[in-house]
């Protein structure tokens, strides 16, 4: 993804280089000065920055990013994936394989390449997997003439399914606690509080041990990494390589079924095709999250003056998750109503270097609504009003919406990084009430549900009554130093004088982890194995966590998440076969 970062770099440079130039810099921060100083009056600034964008041709046209299907490009990614397969580099050979059915215009170039991908799949001996490739690749007209070799790999994957034991069943977690009446996947004693240093958030009532699944969620919204695009569904972002297909139309979107791809289409699809590939060079993932949230803003309303009326009456009413009887079905408008209010501080608003990166971001974002989705310009975009409307939501819910995103994964291995394990990122109504702490007493484990990926949170400290839930956005105090909490406005807004008990009391940083590497150790265990050591993991952080900070119970604490992530078999393709490899290279051969 090397490429990405720099075009995404090519856009946001050239506006950095005018930030930097003496003239260029005086001009933005008059007009940023000018802004704080006259009572927030947003317009001119925003007109101030298409214009100079506009002027300076900054932003590429968003058709200029648009890959168009090929043949020809399908046939080259196809032997790419050849060429990793031969050097058993199978993960990789999968994405090419993929990306190769998303590249190809014909059925058969599609059959070829998933057929392909069946290949690996034997390869690695997932043969329950590599079925069900073979079965699309039929579906798609596998050539006749080729047929036998299909046929002679489904013969001796059917043998080796014989052999093996039946697929193994993931815990589906569930709310350790009496639920809320009105909302049955919170906890009954969390309650909502506000006050002028926290803002909203959540406390309990009653004292919860560490180990508690207290809420189990199904977020509003969600987007894979970049580096997943080939091998998760891009709708629920389950990691199903070998039940992939490609959007008819774009190069950058796989499903995992025709629901999944109608619910797409629904829910954000229709408008981002024909700009995915703009979306995935210009923006990084929390900006593409947030853009998909105010997507989604809009199609919750037939137009935008519509939209606008009801935002409104939206945001005079403040509700929020609490304010709503979720045993029922809820309509869009109100599912979307919490959504919508989510907050962040207004110290964003003062911070130079924020405003401009959201004016920035802004210009961006208008311009692929305006200019590369036909489907959005012609429903919400009829009018100037509508056009206004538009940049004014951009500006006041970017912010907020990159502020109130958390990540779909969060194992770390020992160094502290979650990247290697990362799917993408969510946004749910209640853990969006959740503030940050670096020492954080709760965390969001991503689960399988029946209605797919849910935020399943659980407590790392046993939490007195009367005591607020944190959870950390980025880094936790055991990784990181105190300056990345409180520097990080862009991303959480807290100020200086926010109260994070990490922060306050100096808490140590221990750097890293002493497992070997802990992403790459989850297929190692089995969910059995992993229960067993979350209990006692459990057992530990209860006993001992009055003695907080140690480096045993941060190394606990990690551990919990970890056993959790393995039992709700949150494990990615990538890790399970580098942990296929290790254990060939480490363990001794089963015969
Ligand atoms: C995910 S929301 C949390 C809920 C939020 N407090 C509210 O009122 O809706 C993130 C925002 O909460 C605020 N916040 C988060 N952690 C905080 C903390 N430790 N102290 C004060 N404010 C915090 C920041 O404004 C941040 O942008």
């Amino acid at each position: 993804m090397a490429e990405d970062r720099f075009n995404k770099n090519v856009v946001y440079q050239k506006f950095i280089e005018y930030t930097n130039a003496p003239f260029t810099k005086a001009l933005f921060t008059n007009k940023i000065q000018e802004f704080m100083k006259k009572g927030r009056k947003e317009g001119p600034l925003i007109e101030f920055f298409l214009g100079f964008a506009n002027e300076h041709n900054i932003i590429p046209e968003p058709a200029s990013f648009a890959e168009e299907k090929s043949d020809a490009k399908a046939e080259e990614f196809r032997l790419k994936g050849n060429t990793f397969f031969k050097y058993r580099k199978n993960v990789e050979a999968i994405e090419e394989y993929n990306k190769s059915a998303c590249y190809a215009v014909s059925k058969e170039k599609i059959s070829l390449a998933i057929a392909n991908r069946s290949a690996v799949f034997f390869e690695m001996r997932m043969f329950r997997e590599c079925l069900e490739s073979i079965r699309m690749a039929r579906e798609y007209g596998y050539p006749e003439q080729l047929k036998e070799k299909l046929d002679r790999r489904e013969a001796k994957c059917k043998e080796e399914v014989e052999k093996q034991p039946p697929k193994g069943e993931y815990f589906e977690p569930k709310i350790d606690l009496p639920v809320n009446e009105k909302i049955p996947f919170v906890a009954k004693c969390l309650t909502l509080r506000e006050d002028k240093t926290f803002g909203r958030h959540i406390v309990t009532k009653e004292k919860i041990p560490a180990g508690t699944i207290i809420a189990i969620e199904k977020p509003y919204c969600k987007i894979l990494a970049d580096k997943e695009i080939y091998l998760r569904c891009s709708n629920c972002t389950d990691d199903v390589s070998y039940l992939l297909f490609p959007c008819d139309s774009c190069t950058h979107t796989m499903f995992c079924s025709k629901a999944c791809q109608e619910e797409a289409m629904r829910d954000f699809h229709a408008i981002e095709c024909p700009i995915t590939g703009a979306l995935f060079k210009l923006l990084d993932m929390s900006l593409r999250i947030s853009f998909r949230l105010i997507i989604r803003a809009f199609l919750t309303f037939p137009d935008t003056e519509t939209m606008a009326v009801a935002v409104m009456k939206i945001e005079r009413e403040k509700k929020n998750v609490f304010s709503f009887d979720w045993r029922q079905e809820l309509t869009p408008e109100e599912l979307f109503t919490p959504i919508n209010n989510m907050r962040t501080s207004d110290v964003f608003f003062n911070d130079y270097s924020s405003v401009t990166v959201l004016c920035f971001t802004l210009c961006i974002m208008e311009k692929l609504l305006k200019k590369g989705s036909p489907v959005f310009k012609q429903q919400y975009l009829p009018t100037r009003e509508a056009e206004e409307f538009l940049k004014f939501y951009l500006f006041h819910k970017l912010p907020v919406n990159v502020a109130n995103n958390n990540y779909l994964n969060g194992v770390m291995d020992s160094y502290g990084n979650q990247y290697n394990t990362m799917r993408g990122m969510a946004c749910s109504p209640f853990f969006s009430l959740i503030n940050h702490s670096c020492s954080p007493n709760v965390a969001c484990i991503p689960s399988k549900g029946a209605a797919g990926v849910m935020s399943c949170i659980i407590t790392l400290k046993t939490i007195p009554a009367g005591k607020q839930l944190f959870t950390s956005y980025e880094f936790t105090h055991f990784y990181s130093s105190r300056s990345q909490c409180v520097g990080r406005i862009w991303r959480t807004a807290i100020t200086s004088s926010a109260k994070c008990v990490a922060c306050i009391k100096n808490y140590p940083r221990y750097n890293i982890l002493p497992s070997p590497n802990y992403a790459f150790l989850q297929c190692l265990f089995t969910v059995e194995d992993a229960r067993k050591c979350f209990v006692e993991v459990k057992d530990f952080l209860c006993k001992n966590g009055h003695k907080y900070p140690t480096v045993q119970l941060c190394i606990a604490e990690e551990e919990l998440k970890f056993y959790l992530s393995v039992m709700c078999g949150n494990i990615s393709l990538t890790i399970r076969e580098k942990s296929r490899l290790m254990a060939q290279e480490y363990l001794p051969a089963e015969n």
